[in-house]
């Protein structure tokens, strides 16, 4: 586990473009900002490749598609690509809803998305495993969730992050697993949401080392999570989410190695 890429993020502030979707677009330019990155959103085409240029990473949440923005998903995504930016990818819904999942191959057949972010039901989704998603919840199945994420790691060509209340990180062999986090996180809308954004602000500082820049996202979005949660006297989602947002500008290292639970292997 790289620490220190806490202070690098914090040091570059890496610009990070987002096609975001509509509902949780305020938490992951402030969680961003939080962190140390510097959050863009745009939906306009004709400042694609301007955009993909000064930007570090680039996020694509297919929360609340429409064709317009699939269009564009595609576009920047190709540009990210042309541009060496790592893009990544989060499948909202993608178990529960079949055109997603139509939106979701034909993007990972037209762009190499470097990592994929997404909760059992929208990861089991992109393997081909049979799973019951629910919404834009995890849902529920039998399949062995680190098998899910090295079966979709292998499938779709990239890192995959299956998160939940352990984060299984794998580039299909490498299987890191990180054990933090609170329940409080499923009570707030949008915490995947910030988690993929996070994901990206790492990605942007590391981009030739995409399991570091994981596990360190994962590790730091969780873990202070779980230091929020662990002063907190009685479960308030919405003071959880204000209160996580603040702890994101103030966690130190040591206070994320402190509480880490991470395990790695093959
Ligand atoms: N029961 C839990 N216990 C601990 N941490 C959790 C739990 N559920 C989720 N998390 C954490 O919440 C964060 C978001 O992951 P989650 O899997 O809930 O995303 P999601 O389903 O895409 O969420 P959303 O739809 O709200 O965007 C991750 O950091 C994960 O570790
Ligand atoms: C509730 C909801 N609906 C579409 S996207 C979204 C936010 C969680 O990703
Ligand atoms: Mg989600």
């Amino acid at each position: 586990m790289d620490l220190s890429l806490l202070a690098t993020l914090r040091a570059k502030n890496p610009i990070v473009f987002n096609i975001a979707n509509f509902v949780t677009v305020q938490d992951v330019a402030n969680s961003l900002n939080s962190i140390g990155a510097s959050p863009i959103m745009s939906a306009e085409p004709q400042e694609a490749e301007a955009m993909v240029q000064i930007a570090g990473a680039v996020c694509l949440n297919m929360g609340t598609l429409t064709t317009a923005q699939v269009t564009q998903m595609q576009a920047v995504g190709q540009l990210a690509n042309l541009h060496h930016k790592p893009v990544i990818l989060d499948p909202v819904a993608v178990g529960a809803i079949p055109y997603r999942q139509q939106v979701a191959q034909d993007l990972l057949q037209t762009v190499k998305v470097d990592i994929i972010r997404g909760n059992a039901g929208e990861i089991a989704a992109l393997a081909g495993i049979d799973w019951q998603a629910r919404g834009i919840d995890a849902g529920s199945g039998q399949a062995d969730l680190v098998q899910i994420a090295q079966a979709c790691a292998v499938k779709q060509r990239c890192v995959v992050i299956l998160s939940g209340p352990t984060d299984v990180i794998t580039d299909g062999q490498q299987v890191i697993q990180v054990k933090n986090g609170t329940p409080l996180f499923q009570l707030h809308v949008g915490s995947g949401d910030m988690l993929s954004a996070m994901v990206a602000a790492f990605a942007a500082i590391c981009p030739d080392q995409l399991l570091a820049a994981a596990q360190m996202a994962c590790l730091t979005f969780a873990g202070t999570g779980e230091l929020v949660a662990s002063q907190m006297t009685a479960n308030r989602p919405a003071t959880f989410a204000i209160e996580l947002i603040d702890k994101l500008s103030l966690v130190t290292a040591e206070e994320l190695e402190n509480v880490s639970r991470v395990s790695s292997g093959k």
